[in-house]
């Protein structure tokens, strides 16, 4: 788990004098499950737009796959491996699941087809290409994005409050299927249900105030007083909400 795909070093972003990002060290491991917490306002989208490249940072580098990206845009960036999905989904309503997944594969070339079935399969929405997607619930718009992202077979996908908005039986699938396709790809979740985190994570990173308060295994995290106190605001003995 030593193999690094992605790093920040001393990664910062401020609007307008505002420290919204404060010297980031942050290194992603291949293979890992990573989830990225923090309060309202700690500074979580800042950081992962920097790391796709829609905000350009203050100061600081950044590598992915051994690379200095620091100066790429957000289309080059999705070529070189990354993909992600938003915190509100981003499907396209009036196209059906295989269209919608279909875009997103042709940004890669190859054999679209072939992929956009293995993509939906995989979300479990392999029954439902022709659906028109505005049709589908809420629950399987999130997972027909995250068909979007897998379709562009990305060596790291970053997915934004995956679970929100999700029943708690969608919960459950949705866990199942991020085990799976750790497997196969590296994650950043950005994720505000501890209990998915406690789950999922083979590590956590928490953010506090634009800076990194704590990093470590979900057991670490758990009982980290700096982490209950600041990120839970209790000082308490109960990590999960
Ligand atoms: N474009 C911007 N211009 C000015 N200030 C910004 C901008 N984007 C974010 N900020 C500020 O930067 C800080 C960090 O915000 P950010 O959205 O990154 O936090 P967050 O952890 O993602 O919060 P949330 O969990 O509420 O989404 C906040 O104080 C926010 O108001």
């Amino acid at each position: 788990m030593s193999d690094v795909i992605l790093s920040t070093k001393g990664l910062s972003k401020s609007f307008d004098g505002l420290r919204a990002n404060h010297d980031i060290d942050f290194e992603l491991y291949r293979h890992e499950v990573h989830a990225l917490i923090g309060p309202n306002g700690a500074g979580k989208t800042t950081f992962v737009s920097m790391l796709i490249g829609r905000l350009r940072p203050t100061s600081g580098v950044m590598t992915f796959e051994g690379r200095d990206v620091t100066g790429l845009g957000a289309a080059a960036r999705v070529k070189a491996g990354m993909a992600y999905t938003f915190q509100i989904t981003s499907v396209f309503a009036k196209l059906s699941c295989h269209e919608n997944v279909a875009l997103a594969a042709r940004r890669l070339g190859g054999d679209v087809e072939a992929e956009v079935a293995s993509a939906l399969e995989r979300v479990g929405l392999g029954g439902r290409a022709e659906e028109i997607a505005g049709d589908l619930s809420y629950g399987h718009q999130r997972l027909l994005e995250i068909a979007m992202g897998l379709a562009q077979r990305p060596a790291l996908l970053i997915l934004d409050e995956p679970t929100q908005g999700l029943a708690e039986s969608e919960i459950a699938g949705f866990k199942a299927l991020i085990r799976a396709l750790a497997a196969e790809t590296t994650i950043l979740l950005i994720e505000h249900n501890m209990s998915v985190v406690m789950e999922l994570a083979d590590r956590i990173t928490v953010l506090n105030f634009g800076e990194v308060l704590a990093q470590g295994s979900p057991e670490e995290i758990h009982h980290s007083s700096a982490v209950q106190s600041a990120y839970l605001g209790t000082g308490g003995d109960d990590a999960e909400d």
